[in-house]
């Protein structure tokens, strides 16, 4: 499609911008509640919130706390919200047995909010790394990360959560032939109305740098993660990635980092046409709100420009630390 422009001044393109009517009647893209993923940090222990420090305004909460959290999170209509633990150093191991533990924090919140919060979608993280002693996303066995063993823990992980009540499972890990595993194992053990959410195109970012913070994986983390993640400089391999995916059986697909990646946004949901996600993520949040703190950008106004463009580049929904400040922004027009 190619918009027609006619000579001026027959047309005036000024024209439909000239009222907030007019502007309301021309809008191509609408954001809404119903598109916001929340990612909450979950810790141990009982009535406790404690700041992280690179990410202002965003909480590590005990599980009470997180439960009340998500029930306010269901009263502003955010659909869903993401779980992802920040578990005690004790627990992390060379081969990560905590992942799978049925009792560990993560497994411990999903069944606490579908009891709790029942009508509230509850997606989680797939991925090693919170409970790897060397903080990486799959095993380690002489500085490789070998794959075929990690897809296997990855798929008793999967299990647990399924077996937990989770609805979306969230992958994260970028290792080969994950998705097919997990998808196979769920249909065997009665879990085939689960979904799964591939984080499909997923870049070795530095925009990660304040969450490793959030889930204590910074200091554990030994190296990068370029042999598994993408490079940035990547946009056909995104493209096999996904189509890879699906293949394997995804329902769901996402692209992250958010913000300067969504030329990839764009090209999956044009040329896929599935329901397509982006992680607007730690980094870009942290990024955001140091200006706001400094008062060089307005708040209310960046973030929310900030989460309709990823609607303009195609997404259907958005991971975002702001879902709560945005849902009350958007409940309140
Ligand atoms: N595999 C774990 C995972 N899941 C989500 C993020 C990053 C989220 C964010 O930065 O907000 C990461 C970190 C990483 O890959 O190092």
């Amino acid at each position: 499609m190619r918009p027609t422009v006619a000579p001026f001044p027959a047309m005036r393109l000024r024209r439909t911008r000239r009222s907030a009517a007019l502007r309301a009647l021309t809008s191509e893209t609408t954001l809404s509640v119903g598109d916001l993923i929340w990612p909450i940090f979950v810790r141990a222990g009982e009535n406790m919130e404690e700041p992280v420090p690179s990410m202002p305004g965003v909480m590590r909460r005990s599980v009470d706390l997180s439960v009340e959290a998500v029930k306010e999170a269901a009263a502003l209509g955010i659909p869903a919200v993401c779980i992802f633990p920040s578990p005690d150093i004790s627990l992390k191991t060379e081969l990560c047995e905590e992942a799978w533990n049925p009792d560990n924090l993560s497994n411990t919140l999903i069944r606490a909010i579908k009891k709790e919060v029942p009508e509230i979608a509850v997606m989680t993280d797939i991925a090693l790394d919170p409970y790897n002693a060397n903080g990486h996303d799959g095993i380690v066995r002489d500085g490789v990360i070998v794959n075929d063993e990690t897809v296997a823990a990855l798929v008793k992980m999967a299990l647990a959560q399924a077996e937990a009540g989770a609805d979306i499972l969230g992958p994260s890990d970028m290792m080969d032939g994950r998705i097919g595993a997990i998808r196979k194992a769920l249909e065997e053990n009665g879990h085939q109305d689960v979904t799964i959410m591939s984080y499909s195109a997923k870049y070795a970012s530095a925009f990660y740098g304040p969450f490793r913070d959030a889930v204590g994986a910074s200091g554990a983390l030994t190296g990068d993660k370029k042999t598994y993640q993408m490079d940035p400089a990547n946009s056909d391999e995104a493209v096999r990635l996904i189509e890879r995916d699906l293949m394997e059986g995804a329902d769901m697909v996402m692209v992250k980092p958010g913000m300067p990646y969504l030329d990839i946004c764009r090209r999956v949901k044009t040329e896929f046409g599935v329901p397509t996600y982006a992680y607007q993520v730690s980094g870009e949040y942290a990024m955001l709100m140091a200006a706001v703190q400094n008062g060089w950008l307005d708040h209310d106004k960046v973030m929310m420009e900030s989460l309709m463009a990823f609607k303009r580049a195609g997404c259907d929904g958005i991971l975002t630390y702001f879902a709560p400040a945005a849902a009350k922004i958007l409940n309140a027009r």
